[in-house]
C-alpha cells in the first residue's frame, strides 16, 4: 500500500517513507526499481515541483556531489535531540542504541512516550528538505544548539515509521539498498511512462532501456539534478541528449584504471588495438577547469573544489593556454616536484601540503601540472572522440613551462622490450609505472567515472605479490598492550559492498605503523567511537575488535596475497560459497584522504583480486 495524495498538493514526506520502507524491505533489484519508478511517476504527475527535492532524499544529498555540503550530524548531537523529544534520558537512548545498532529505529520506537500539547502538521517532503539544508548549513557559535533546535522541531512533526528515515538521513546514510544507479533508471522511467498505456510491453521496455542510458551518460558528464531534473521534465529525454553536455565549472567524474600484473597481460588486453604508454605520475588527480569568461577551477578525484589548495597553479595557467584557448577541461596529476634538480618527488611530500585556503607566499612544497587529456576545449565535449585526437588538441591548446607544467611522457610502445624499457625508465624518473591506453577507434572515448579496461595500470608493486594496494575503511580497533597501552594497537579494516551498502570485513592490521602514526590514528579515531557496531557492517564475532568507529576514514594498505577465511566476509557468496576473502600480512601504507569511506575498495574488486592471483602465474622480470 502506498501513501496517496491529491494533485497539486505537496508530496507528503509519509509517502517517500513509505517508498522507503518497501524498498528496505526486499533485496531484488527489479522490485526495488519498481517501487521507486512508482512514486516517481506519482510525483511527476501530481507535483513535478517537488520532485528535484524528492530525488534529493532518495540520495540523502542536499546539493549537487561537487558542492561538497554534507549532513552527517554527529551521533550525540542525534542522541539529544531524540531524548529532548522524547523526555528520555540520553543514557536511556544510547543504551538502546548499542541493542539495536540503529538509531533511526530507536528514534521510530521511542516515538510515543512523549505527550504532545498541539499535533503539528504532517510532513511534506520540502519542509523536510528545506531544514536538512539549514542543518547542513548551520556552523560557528551555539551551532550544537541550533542544530538540535531544527532536529527536534522535524522529530515532533515525525509520525509513524517518519523518525526512522529523518535520523538516517540526519546522520547521512539511508541504508535502504538504494543505489544511485537505480535512483537514475528510475528517473528516466518515470519521464517516458507512458500513463495511457499505448505502446506494446516489448516498446515500452525498449524506450524506458534507452532513455535510462541516456538519462545515465547526461548524469556522468553533468552530475547536477539541479540541472538535469528541470531540463527532463520540459524537453523530456530527447531534449536532454542536446542539452546536457560537459561544460566547464561543473566536474566531470573522472575516469579510472584497471589493474594489470605484467606486461603479457596488457598485451593480451590492447590486442587488437592501437595503444600508447605514458607514465603514471604519483601524485593527486586534478581537473583543471577554465570557463568562457576566464574563470579557472581545480577538482580533485572527488570532484571536491580544491582551487583553494592549488593558488600556485591558477595563477601559473596564463602561461601555458594558448591565446585561442577560450574554454578548457583538462585532467592533469599535480606532483611534488623539485625545481632545482628538475626531478619528480614522491607523493608522501606533496601530502603534507594544506588543504585549504593556500596562500602562495607559503608554499613549501613546489608542484609541476601534467597534463594528460582533453575532455572539452572552446565550446565543445571531446569526450566522444578518440584519444588521439583528444592528445592532439591538447598538445596544440597548451605549451609546457619549465618547471611548472608539461605533457605525461608518452611512447606508442608496441611489444614487450619496447614497454620494458619505458616501464624501467619511468621508475628511474620516480614514477610508479605506466598506464596504458587505447588510442584510437570506440574504445578510446573518455568514459567518465568508470574504471575502464581501456585504461590499464601497471605499477611497480603490481609486479610481485598481490597487485594492486587496497584503499579500506577503518570500522574497528583493539586496544594496545605494552608499547601500544595508550594507543589502539591494531585495527579491523573493511571493504564496501555497493549493491547492498556494507562494509565487510576484510582483516586485521597492526603493521606499517610509526609510533607517531599510531597516536595521530588514536587522536583521530577516538572522536569516531561508537557504542555499537553499525547494522550495515558485516562480521563475523570471530573477528570482534574492542572498540567499533563510524566508517569514517580510508587507508591505503598492501598485502602479500588474499586467502579464503571462515572469519572475515570480504567479498562473501562471490567466491566462496560462505566464506569471505582476507588479506595475508596486511601493511599500512597511508590515510587515502581523498577517498570517501564509499569509494574503498570494492567486494568485486577484491574477489577478481583473488581470483586474478592463479590466472597470472608467468613473473615479469625487472
Ligand atoms: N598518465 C596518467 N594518466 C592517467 N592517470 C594518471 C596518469 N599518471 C598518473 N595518474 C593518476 O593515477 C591514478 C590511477 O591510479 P592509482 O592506482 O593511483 O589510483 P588510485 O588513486 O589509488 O585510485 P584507484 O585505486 O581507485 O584507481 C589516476 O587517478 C591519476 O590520478
Ligand atoms: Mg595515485
Ligand atoms: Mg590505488
Amino acid at each position: 500500500m502506498s501513501v496517496d495524495w491529491k494533485d497539486n498538493e505537496p508530496v507528503p514526506y509519509a509517502a517517500l517513507c513509505k517508498t522507503f520502507e518497501t524498498i528496505e524491505s526486499t533485496t531484488k533489484r527489479l522490485e526495488i526499481q519498481k517501487h521507486l519508478t512508482s512514486l516517481f511517476t506519482r510525483v511527476v504527475e501530481k507535483n513535478p515541483e517537488d520532485f528535484l527535492t524528492v530525488i534529493y532524499l532518495c540520495l540523502n544529498r542536499v546539493c549537487p556531489e561537487y558542492e561538497n555540503h554534507e549532513l552527517g550530524v554527529g551521533e550525540s548531537l542525534l542522541i539529544k535531540s531524540i531524548a529532548e523529544t522524547t523526555g528520555r534520558k540520553p543514557a536511556k537512548v544510547k543504551e538502546e542504541l548499542s541493542k539495536w545498532g540503529d538509531l533511526g529505529k530507536v528514534a521510530k520506537d521511542s516515538k510515543t512516550t512523549q505527550p504532545t500539547l498541539f499535533v503539528p502538521k504532517p510532513l511534506t517532503v520540502k519542509v523536510v528538505f528545506d531544514k536538512m539544508k539549514i542543518i547542513a548549513g548551520i556552523s560557528g557559535h551555539d551551532s550544537q544548539e541550533r542544530k538540535v533546535r531544527e532536529i527536534k522541531f522535524l522529530l515532533t512533526a515525525c509520525r509513524g515509521k517518519e523518525a526512522k528515515y529523518l535520523i538516517r538521513s540526519l546522520e547521512g546514510k539511508l541504508r535502504i539498498g538504494l543505489a544511485e544507479q537505480t535512483v537514475l533508471t528510475s528517473l528516466a522511467q518515470s519521464i517516458v511512462k507512458d500513463p495511457a498505456q499505448k505502446l506494446s510491453r516489448a516498446k515500452e521496455t525498449e524506450e524506458s532501456t534507452e532513455a535510462s542510458e541516456i538519462v545515465k551518460s547526461a548524469y556522468s558528464e553533468v552530475p547536477s539534478y539541479d540541472i538535469i531534473v528541470p531540463i527532463l521534465l520540459k524537453y523530456g529525454v530527447k531534449g536532454l541528449e542536446e542539452r546536457c553536455k560537459l561544460k566547464p565549472g561543473i566536474p566531470v567524474k573522472p575516469m579510472l584504471a584497471h589493474p594489470t600484473k605484467s606486461i603479457t597481460e596488457v598485451l593480451d588486453r590492447v590486442e587488437g588495438h592501437k595503444f600508447t604508454c605514458e607514465f603514471k605520475y604519483d601524485g593527486e588527480r586534478a581537473q583543471v577547469h577554465m570557463l568562457e569568461d576566464g574563470t579557472l577551477k581545480i577538482y580533485s578525484r572527488n570532484l571536491e573544489d580544491s582551487s583553494t589548495k592549488f593558488p600556485d597553479i591558477i595563477e601559473r595557467m596564463s602561461q601555458i593556454v594558448k591565446p585561442d584557448t577560450k574554454s578548457f577541461v583538462l585532467d592533469c596529476e599535480v606532483v611534488a616536484w623539485d625545481p632545482e634538480k628538475e626531478c619528480l618527488l614522491p607523493f608522501q611530500i606533496l601530502s603534507t601540503r594544506k588543504r585549504k585556503d593556500v596562500k602562495e607566499k607559503d608554499i613549501k612544497v613546489i608542484v609541476c601540472l601534467f597534463a594528460f587529456d582533453l575532455l572539452y576545449l572552446n565550446g565543445e565535449s571531446f569526450l566522444k572522440k578518440p584519444l588521439e585526437e583528444r592528445r592532439q588538441h591538447l598538445i596544440n591548446a597548451f605549451q609546457e613551462v619549465d618547471n611548472k607544467f608539461s605533457f605525461v611522457r608518452h611512447m606508442n610502445a608496441t611489444n614487450t622490450e619496447e614497454i620494458q624499457t619505458f616501464l624501467d625508465e619511468s621508475f628511474k624518473c620516480n614514477c610508479e609505472g605506466l598506464m596504458i591506453k587505447v588510442l584510437d577507434g570506440q574504445e578510446s572515448t573518455y568514459e567518465p567515472s568508470k574504471r575502464s579496461r581501456n585504461w590499464l595500470k601497471l605499477k611497480k608493486d603490481y609486479l610481485s605479490g598481490v597487485g594492486d594496494s587496497l584503499d579500506l575503511v577503518v570500522i574497528g580497533a583493539h586496544l594496545g598492550r605494552g608499547k601500544r597501552t595508550n594507543v589502539y594497537g591494531a585495527f579491523l579494516l573493511a571493504c564496501y559492498n555497493p549493491e547492498e551498502e556494507k562494509y565487510q570485513t576484510i582483516c586485521k592490521i597492526g603493521t606499517g605503523f610509526s609510533d607517531v602514526s599510531l597516536e595521530n590514528h588514536f587522536k583521530f579515531l577516538k572522536e569516531h567511537e561508537i557504542s555499537a557496531p553499525r547494522n550495515y557492517y558485516d562480521y563475523d564475532k570471530g573477528a570482534n575488535p574492542d572498540v567499533w568507529f563510524e566508517p569514517v576514514q580510508v587507508w591505503e594498505v598492501k598485502a602479500a596475497d588474499l586467502s579464503i577465511s571462515p572469519i572475515y566476509k570480504a567479498a562473501v557468496g562471490m567466491v566462496d560459497h560462505n566464506k569471505g576473502v582476507s588479506l595475508r600480512f596486511p601493511r599500512f601504507i597511508q590515510v587515502r584522504e581523498d577517498k570517501k569511506a564509499e569509494d574503498a575498495t570494492t567486494c568485486e574488486q577484491v574477489a577478481e583480486m583473488y581470483r586474478s592471483q592463479f590466472n597470472n602465474s608467468e613473473n615479469m622480470q625487472l
